[in-house]
């Protein structure tokens, strides 16, 4: 531990608290409250709070804010959606003695995957301790409280009493600190948070949420309206070809019926040769109008779903 020399000329031990200092505090019913702490918890020099099963600020699978008061258990885990947000309490109860604070920092295990917990980061000396009359006493249910935000791209699942989701690192305050107790939140969020105010709070996670449903509603739409446009365009098509042939043959039956044409069809050979020619003749013209109209009816399908129109 670092001893650093204070206005005061006594030496003063000051410094992060390891394992064992830890261990020696709670042990003693400093910092937190006995029967809510467990030494599996502890660290080199921290210790993981682990959310609680009450005071519980989620969103149910149907999107609804939901709150769990304090004494109402959740026991189900607790599935934290891709942009959503809650707001969890711990288990621990706290008792900070004026001369221990503490830093409050974010899991790597759990921010790697995307759970961010927004901290205000700082733990004060004497938070937990309340006036009773003229007596100072150790608050019964003085817990932190975390905003937390799912930022990744999977669920993740938390279990209510199990799981850890963030750290403290404990201090040793040098002077005094001279705000004890410290401002109580216990109260604050038990009684005056609705079951929204996290969704409120962080506002532009659960909009994205709804945005990103809303462009998905939009791209199955389009999608439906460009499945159902192609068939519609192929159609039209045909029936153009098919009108055009008509007007043609309307066209060919009035030449046939043309005197001078029956007086030339008279001339024509009236050989196997002849018609076998003319057959193929018939036949080739018919490839190349199918072929002519094949593509037609591929440029359109590909214009009718070009990104530029799909905008
Ligand atoms: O993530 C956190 C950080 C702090 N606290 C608790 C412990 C701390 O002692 C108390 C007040 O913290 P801070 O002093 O940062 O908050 P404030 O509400 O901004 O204080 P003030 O209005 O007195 O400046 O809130 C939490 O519950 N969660």
């Amino acid at each position: 531990m670092r001893r650093i020399r204070s206005q005061n000329p006594r030496m003063i031990d000051a410094g992060l608290l390891g394992k064992s200092e830890i261990l020696k505090r709670l042990e003693a019913d400093q910092i937190i409250r006995h029967g809510t702490w467990d030494r599996s918890q502890l660290k080199g020099a921290g210790y993981d709070v682990r959310m609680a099963s009450d005071l519980l600020f989620i969103t149910d699978p149907d999107g609804e804010p939901v709150k769990y008061a304090v004494g109402e258990h959740r026991i189900d885990p607790v599935i934290l959606q891709p942009s959503s947000v809650a707001l969890v309490s711990t288990k621990e109860r706290f008792a900070f003695p004026s001369d221990i604070g503490a830093h409050v920092s974010v899991k790597w295990s759990w921010a790697r995957k995307g759970v961010l917990v927004l901290t205000g980061g700082f733990v004060n000396p004497g938070f937990g301790f309340e006036w009773i009359g003229s007596r100072l006493e150790k608050s019964p249910d003085e817990r932190l409280h975390f905003l937390i935000v799912n930022v990744g791209s999977e669920p993740q699942t938390l279990i209510p009493g199990i799981t850890a989701l963030a750290s403290l690192q404990f201090a040793t305050i040098v002077g005094e600190s001279g705000n004890f107790p410290a401002d109580s939140t216990q109260e604050l969020i038990s009684t005056k948070y609705a079951a929204d105010a996290p969704n409120r709070a962080l506002s532009l996670f659960p909009q994205l949420v709804e945005q990103n449903e809303r462009l998905n509603r939009l791209s199955h739409r389009l999608e439906r309206v460009e499945h159902g446009t192609a068939p519609l365009v192929t159609f039209g098509v045909y029936l153009l070809a098919v009108t055009f042939l008509g007007v043609l043959l309307n066209a060919g039956i009035t030449f046939a019926s043309d005197e001078r044409v029956v007086k030339l069809s008279e001339e024509i050979p009236r050989t196997w040769p002849f018609a076998l020619v003319a057959i193929c003749a018939m036949g080739t013209v018919a490839l190349i109008v199918k072929k002519i109209l094949d593509v037609v009816i591929a440029a359109l399908n590909a214009y009718s779903r070009s990104p530029r129109r799909s905008r």
